[in-house]
Order: C-alpha cells, then structure tokens, then sequence
C-alpha cells in the first residue's frame, strides 16, 4: 500500500473533486460517512461521544460524524476550541448541525467524563501547521489524561504527517482512522503512542490518481508473483531449493548459528551447512541433524575461508565476535564469495569499526541492522524520519538492501525506495529473534533471487511467525524457539 505526503493527498483530493465529479461538501460527507460506519460497528449508542472540532475540513468531518451520530442516537456534545468560524466546509457542517438540535455545543471540555465515553479529536488534520500552543495546548494535555476511548480523524492533533514533530503536545489517541492512505509518520517507533491503532479508510479518491503518484515509500503486501516464486515444481531437487551456509558465532555461542540454521531449514532450504570450529562439531550434530559441517581450522572464533562455490546463499555475523581472523575471513568473502550475502549484528559492527570494507559490499548485499548497529554505520540520529533518510542514502550509495530492524521494519532497495513491514510485534524483542531472520532470508533467496524481494517477503513471514506465536503464547512467553514452529503456518498464511 502507498504511502503519500500531504501534498500528493491534497491533489488527489483535488483532481476527485474535479474528475469524479464532486463537490467538495459531499466529499467530506462521504470520508466522514466512513468514519461514522467504523465507529458504530464497535461502539454501540450506551457511549456518550464528544467532538473536539478545530475550523478546518478535519474539524468539518468532525461536525459531521457528531451530526451522524446524533442521528442514531448518540448522545453528542461538540466543543469548538478555534470558534465558529473556518473553512466553507466547516461553517456549512456547523449550520446543519444547529439544524438537528440534539447536539449540545460546549464552550469546554467538562472536568470529568465516563470512561464509557468517545472522545474524537477532529481540532487538526493534515493542515497542522506549526506546534500546538497556548489554550489548545492545555486541552490537547487535559484530554490525554482522561480514560475513554480516543479516536483521531485523520491524523492525531499536533502530529505532522511528512516530518518530526517538533513538540510533544499531541493528542494520544486509540485509534487513528486516516483517509485513503497511510501517512509517513504512522511507520515511526516514536510517534507510535500518538496514533495508537490505526485504519485507513477508503473514502474512494480516484484510483487511476492514486496508482500514478510516485512515492519512494510503501507498507509491504505479498503479491501474487512474489507467491509464484516462493512456490516449487513438484518434482523438486534439493539442489534447486537452495543450498545456504551459516557463519555464525564461535566456541561457546553457537546459539545463534543453530537458531539461524534452523529457521532457514523450517522455511525450506535444500541444503543447510553451518560452518563450525572443531570443538563446537557435536553441539551443531546434535542439534540440527540435517546440517553439513563446514568445519573451521581455528579452534574458537571461525576465520577459515572454505570452498563456498556450491552455496547459493551465506549469512555471516550473528554472535561471531571480533577476533581479527573473522574480520580478514568477513574481508575475504566481500572481495571473493559469488553468491548472495546477508550482513547481521557482529558483521555489521565490524564494517563500522572498518569503513574501507564498506566499498567492498558486493551490490545487492543484504545488511540487517538494528538501529543501534545501523547507527555506528551512519553516526547519530534523533528521529525515525533522520534514520530514513540516512538509511536511503547508505542503501543508495553502497548499491545494497537494509532492513532497519524496529516497529515497522524498514526495508531499503539500492534506488532508495522503502517498505514497511506490517507484522510482527513486541514479543520478538528478545535475543535470538533477529537469528532467526536471517536463516528466513537465506532460504527464500534462492527461490526468490533479488535481493529487495526476498527481504521484503522474509520480514514479513518473520513477523507473521512472531504474530502466531503471539496469539497461542502470548506475548511474554513467545519465544525465537515457538516462532521457528510457527513458519509453517506462516508460509501456509501467505501461499492461501
Ligand atoms: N484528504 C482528503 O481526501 C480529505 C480530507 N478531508 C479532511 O480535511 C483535512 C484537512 O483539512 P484542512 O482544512 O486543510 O486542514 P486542518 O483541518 O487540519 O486545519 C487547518 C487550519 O488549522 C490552522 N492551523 C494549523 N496549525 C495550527 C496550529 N498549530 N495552531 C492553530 N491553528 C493551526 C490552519 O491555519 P494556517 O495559518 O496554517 O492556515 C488552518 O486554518 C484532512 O485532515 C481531513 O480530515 C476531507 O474532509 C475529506 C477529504
Ligand atoms: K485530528
């Protein structure tokens, strides 16, 4: 799905108007006919409902979902905080409600209100242009400190939708139920407490406008030619399901090799090697019976190169430590391997610690760091929208692929376009779960060969496992383990 800026919303607004046609008052009526439709298919009448109203169009949508919902006997009060006076959408949604006199118009917000009541934020929407100040400040903080249940119109009041926001005065909602397409700032960490749940809401733009904007940003869906891709012939060899070989940890952390050898192997690789030093031969043995030992000369940190001319695929860093052997084995396959090549945790910090490793990346490299490793790549960053930028322009510089690794993943292509990842959540914060991403990468590589496609599709089947292990264990007793058990049901979720 699109993500657009404001800009690229307005016109499509625009050209709707013009083309469709209609006018701009019943396209309010019909964005807000949606609203009203979420609402009231999860809230019944037994919730007292207030409308905070700015005099913009999103305070006009918010006039008309208080009309709506009065009509369905709601009880509605409306506080307009800006006056009675605003755009002709706005003055004219404001006539027609006077006309229904069920609906109570408050100069304030009460004191107090039931926890059995809907607040909606309709004070701004994708006008918001500077800081919330002054007495709406002091509503924005007073709101957020009462106990029902929130929904923002659009966008949460005092969130921008294309940068950082600058202040902290922003209205917490539950929901956010946003008009047509998401917005950028829905896929930052930070602004994740402001915006809560959110919904798009198709208020029927004209497709056609849609399809034609660029945009360099996307929430990933599985199409049906990635599925195609993803799916084997029958008479299948193990040879072309792939042959994949982990370098990963070293004498006593051979935990992470095991992890990322065993989602590789649950998510169909043909042929798994793990490449191990001598003492570690029986742990890998004992563990994953189905997997060849590429045994190291070294006895405690891996550092052999070895004949990698059969493997299609190699993962290299989880847990692999710094000795200098590992970084001259790390410079020896950047300059020799032929195959796909996916970067995580240690080797990542040691291309950081060695920056003239990082003209050796082979194009289509696959990187996977966590924002803490991605920034001793690229230096510091206060925000989510300072991260994107930096990672577009490492991606687009190195000519490689990056998964940011956080709440909605950012997965970056070597022209600079990113998707976000939908699935996965708070429970795949534990140690081992990023082992796991890059055995899923390895094994759908070979099927899927490129690069940007095989890490959109591995992240998303990551944290679909995650969400499956979720809903049967919860989130605090999910672990890199159950999530290995659940690509099954995965890859079978995205195949139907
Ligand atoms: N996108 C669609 O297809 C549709 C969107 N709809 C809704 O329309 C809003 C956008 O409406 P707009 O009128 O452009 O903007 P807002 O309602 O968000 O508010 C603009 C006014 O607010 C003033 N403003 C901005 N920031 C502040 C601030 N910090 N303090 C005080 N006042 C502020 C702004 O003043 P300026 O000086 O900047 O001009 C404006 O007066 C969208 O979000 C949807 O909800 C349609 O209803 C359906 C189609
Ligand atoms: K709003």
């Amino acid at each position: 799905m699109k993500i657009l800026n404001i800009q690229q919303i307005r016109e499509a607004d625009q050209y709707t108007i013009e083309n469709e046609p209609i006018k701009s008052i019943d396209l309010m009526e019909r964005a807000s006919y949606e609203l009203f439709t979420w609402i009231t298919e999860r809230f019944n009448n037994d919730f007292s409902v207030y409308v905070l109203a700015g005099s913009g169009n999103n305070g006009g949508d918010g006039l008309v979902v208080a009309r709506l919902l009065s009509e369905s006997d709601y009880k509605v009060q409306v506080i307009l905080p800006l006056g009675k006076n605003g755009s002709d959408d706005f003055e004219e949604n404001l006539k027609r409600l006077k006309k229904i006199n069920t609906v109570l118009i408050l100069e304030e917000l009460p004191e107090q209100i039931s926890e059995k009541s809907i607040i909606i934020d309709a004070i701004f929407g994708s006008g918001l242009s500077r800081p919330i100040e002054g007495r709406l400040a002091d509503l924005i903080k007073k709101v957020n400190n009462f106990e029902a249940n929130k929904i923002a119109i659009d966008m949460p009041s005092g969130l921008f939708a294309d940068k950082a926001s600058p202040s902290e005065i922003i209205f917490k909602a539950d929901y956010t139920l946003s008009f047509q397409v998401p917005k950028l700032a829905f896929m930052m960490a930070e602004n994740q407490e402001y915006i809560g749940e959110f919904e798009i809401l198709d208020i029927k733009l004209d497709k056609e406008y849609i399809n034609n904007c660029l945009s360099d940003y996307s929430i990933y869906e599985v199409d049906s030619v990635i599925k195609n891709r993803l799916k084997l012939k029958s008479i299948a060899h193990k040879g072309n399901r792939g042959r994949a070989t982990i370098i990963a940890g070293g004498y006593a952390r051979m935990g992470a090799a095991i992890l990322a050898a065993r989602a590789c192997l649950h998510s169909g690789i043909g042929l798994i090697s793990v490449q191990t030093c001598p003492h570690c031969i029986d742990i890998v043995q004992n563990q994953i019976p189905e997997a060849l030992i590429l045994t190291d000369e070294n006895e405690y940190v891996l550092g052999s190169y070895l004949d990698y001319s059969k493997q299609d695929v190699i993962v290299f860093g989880p847990a692999i430590g710094f000795a200098h052997k590992t970084l001259v084995l790390l410079e020896n396959l950047l300059k020799d391997y032929q195959g796909q090549l996916i970067l995580d945790a240690d080797a990542i910090t040691l291309l950081a610690e060695n920056r003239e490793l990082l003209n050796l990346l082979p194009e289509g490299t696959i990187l996977t760091p966590h924002h803490g490793e991605f920034k001793r790549l690229v230096g510091k960053y206060s925000n989510n929208f300072e991260a994107i930028m930096q990672l577009k322009s490492f991606c687009m510089h190195h000519k490689v692929v990056v998964v940011l690794k956080g709440k909605f993943s950012a997965v970056c292509n070597a022209d600079g376009k990113i998707s976000f990842n939908p699935t996965g959540n708070a429970g795949m914060a534990k140690g081992g779960s990023g082992d796991l991403l890059c055995g899923i990468l390895a094994a759908i590589y070979p099927r899927i060969k490129n690069s940007y496609e095989t890490a959109k599709l591995a992240v998303y089947l990551h944290g679909l496992s995650g969400d499956i292990s979720k809903e049967e264990k919860g989130e605090n007793f999910m672990t890199p383990s159950i999530m290995i058990e659940k690509l099954q049901s995965a890859f079978k979720k995205i195949e139907n």
